[in-house]
């Protein structure tokens, strides 16, 4: 059977390489691309573990991948990177392209319901179900570890991927993550177009403030970057100190395993990300690394 993953574009960097792929995606019904780190392989049947990033608003899959400096540290950490886009592109939606806070670009992960985004809108289901899978089926990577991080509105997927799906991800990084998207202008726009107005509980189930106060899972560490210069933050589309509050009245913060980080004169940009970002590739690969 021929590979679902058609090659677009390789170059060689540290020791490993860059891959864009394009596939057709069934869950969002259009041609969709990523990226992908892969460290040299040493024997023909190693496994490496997988760490995905998802991107903020106006991304694709290629910012992380070039522009925040992470290649070197996963060469040596010899941790593949997965990126995925950030929505569905080249479908034909009325007023996708209007704004760069909603629709293409800002996908915001989550599964639309709205009859007018529900056909494509998928990207909850695209980065947790089919991406992993074909990830999974056609690159030499271990499926039982796996973290993921993220920034901005990938923050808020990343965190969202990973409380819904407990046990999944072995770890969850974010830089200056949208942490209430319910509570945010961001966030309300993004969740009233592809949830609907009215359907708070839908909201909820992508939420990571109201998800975290609720989790029931194993162990799960996490940690978060944010700048103190960040334009974003003082708008308050972030809400950092609205989760951390919601970790404190989690029932099980034992399990938790909560590292809030303040970094004072950074902002938003990737400037801030790479200054952060071996560290964030450190602490995944001590536990892909870990025996469980
Ligand atoms: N639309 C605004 C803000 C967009 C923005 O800051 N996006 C962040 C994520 S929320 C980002 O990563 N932008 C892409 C980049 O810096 O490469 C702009 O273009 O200035």
């Amino acid at each position: 059977m021929s590979s679902p993953l058609r090659l677009v574009s390789q170059s060689r960097c540290f020791q490993g390489t860059v891959t864009k792929y394009e596939h057709d995606s069934q869950v969002l019904r259009c041609t969709m691309k990523f990226n992908v780190y892969l460290p040299d392989i040493k024997t023909g049947d190693e496994k490496l573990p997988v760490l995905y990033f998802l991107s903020g608003l106006t991304c694709t899959e290629d910012n992380f991948i070039q522009k925040a400096g992470a290649l070197h540290s996963l060469s040596e950490h010899r941790v593949v990177l997965v990126c995925p886009d950030t929505s569905p592109r080249g479908v034909d939606i009325e007023g996708q392209d209007d704004a760069w806070d909603f629709g293409s670009g800002a996908g915001f992960y989550v599964d639309a319901t709205e009859p007018k985004w529900a056909p494509h809108y998928n990207m909850y289901s695209y980065v947790t179900v089919e991406l992993p899978e074909l990830v999974n089926a056609h690159l030499p990577v271990d499926p039982t570890r796996m973290s993921i991080m993220g920034h901005s509105m990938g923050g808020h997927g990343a965190l969202i991927c990973a409380l819904k799906n407990p046990g999944r991800y072995r770890s969850v990084s974010v830089f200056a993550a949208i942490c209430h998207p319910s509570q945010c202008p961001w966030g309300i726009k993004a969740f009233t177009g592809y949830l609907g107005k009215d359907n708070k509980t839908a909201w909820a189930a992508y939420d990571a403030t109201a998800l975290v106060q609720r989790y029931e899972g194993p162990r799960l560490s996490l940690l978060m970057d944010q700048g103190d210069q960040d334009n974003f933050l003082k708008e308050k589309q972030l809400l950092p100190e609205h989760f951390i509050v919601s970790v404190e009245n989690c029932r099980q913060k034992q399990n938790l395993i909560v590292e809030n980080r303040m970094r004072p004169g950074y902002d938003h940009s990737y400037f801030f990300i790479q200054t952060f970002v071996e560290e964030h590739i450190h602490f995944h690969s001590l536990h892909l690394s870990a025996s469980i």
